[in-house]
């Protein structure tokens, strides 16, 4: 018997951001959420996400989408990037705000790779979304990782005050699911 589609996160925010983005989007594309601890390899964001979905595919034996979000910030030449989970869980969001004091440039991209797998051995599809901003010198507001730093370019809230609707409609979330929900519907 096929096995549902799986959102394959160990992170309920991302799962409550993607069910909220395909309400929004009419789009009748039912997920299910597993749990599973997925490696993920280093390199680009891209390279990170068709890893992860490929060894999720096997690991669940059935049709998953990843999420793998980056971080990306100018003065860094794009780093934390993939490896953003590591800064944000041991400084949290002021103590991420403050490692770009001293720089002029405190712009950044949120990025979030989608990945599609339909199986073990299938073909990897990738769907990218961005949002470029910049970071905050203090926090404001409370919530998801890095929302109470991340100030969308042209917006006068951070994620984390904006409304979750709003979030949806600019972020690099937002545009990745609904890319990805035009591909499921041609399945
Ligand atoms: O403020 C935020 N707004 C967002 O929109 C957002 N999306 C992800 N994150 C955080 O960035 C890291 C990515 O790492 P990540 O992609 O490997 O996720 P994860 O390990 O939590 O889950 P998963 O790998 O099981 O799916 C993790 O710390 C996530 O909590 C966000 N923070
Ligand atoms: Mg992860």
């Amino acid at each position: 018997m096929t096995k549902p589609l799986a959102l394959i996160t160990g992170n309920i925010n991302k799962v409550k951001e993607v069910k909220r983005i395909l309400a929004s989007d009419d789009s009748s594309i039912d997920l299910i959420n597993v749990k599973l601890d997925v490696p993920e390899i280093q390199g680009t964001y891209e390279e990170v996400v068709m890893a992860k979905a490929a060894a999720a595919a096997v690991a669940y034996d059935g049709p998953v989408i990843v999420d793998d979000t980056s971080l990306c910030f100018t003065s860094w030449k794009g780093l934390p990037g993939p490896y953003i989970k590591d800064f944000i869980t041991r400084l949290g969001p002021s103590g991420l705000a403050h490692v770009l004091d001293g720089f002029e440039d405190r712009s950044a991209t949120a990025v979030a790779s989608f990945a599609y797998c339909a199986g073990p051995g299938e073909e990897v599809k990738l769907f990218i979304g961005k949002c470029d901003g910049s970071i905050t010198k203090e926090a404001h507001g409370s919530g998801f990782g890095w929302d109470p730093v991340f100030l969308p370019k042209g917006k006068k809230q951070t994620y984390a005050e904006m409304p979750g609707g709003e979030k949806d409609a600019i972020s690099h979330r937002g545009k990745a699911v609904r890319l990805l929900c035009e591909f499921l519907k041609t399945l």
